[in-house]
């Protein structure tokens, strides 16, 4: 089986309502996504896929959705603030952990046809989460 990777680093502000630590407080990262898809036979061009390709694809949530945006759990207390403000929020059934997103972009690449194999989200240069199923 061939596998290719492809970053993507975007920014997010978010929170982690349950934190017994420093994260229940609004903060913000610079993150960067790993997104894996793996093929067993290679196109005619000889790849898995073009990495332009799924930077494309995988840019259609991340840039629209997690770029620059304030990801919130749905019982955040800053929502009801963020509304009046008219200030960009992302509203999450899920907390949003670095699992959290990496779970997000996953199927958002399976529903665009690729076969992903693996997301990993890198929340800081120590830390990352990732997705596969
Ligand atoms: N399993 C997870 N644990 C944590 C997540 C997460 O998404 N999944 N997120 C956070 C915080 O949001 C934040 O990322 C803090 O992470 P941490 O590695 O503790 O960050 P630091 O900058 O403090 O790292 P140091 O290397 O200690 O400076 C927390 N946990
Ligand atoms: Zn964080």
């Amino acid at each position: 089986m061939y596998k290719v990777t492809k970053e993507i680093s975007f920014c997010y502000g978010h929170r982690l309502m349950h934190h017994a630590g420093k994260c229940r407080h609004l903060h913000g990262h610079s993150a960067r996504a790993a997104i894996t898809i793996a093929a067993d036979e290679l196109d005619r061009q000889g790849m898995v896929c073009d990495f332009s390709d799924i930077d494309a694809a995988a840019r259609q949530l991340i840039d629209e959705q997690f770029d620059h945006n304030m990801l919130l759990h749905r019982d955040d207390p800053a929502l009801p603030w963020l509304r009046q403000n008219n200030e960009r929020h992302l509203v999450l059934d899920e907390h949003p952990t670095a699992e959290a997103l990496a779970k997000m972009i996953y199927r958002h690449m399976q529903a665009q046809g690729y076969r992903v194999v693996q997301v990993a989200i890198w929340e800081t240069a120590t830390a990352h989460a990732s997705y596969s199923e």
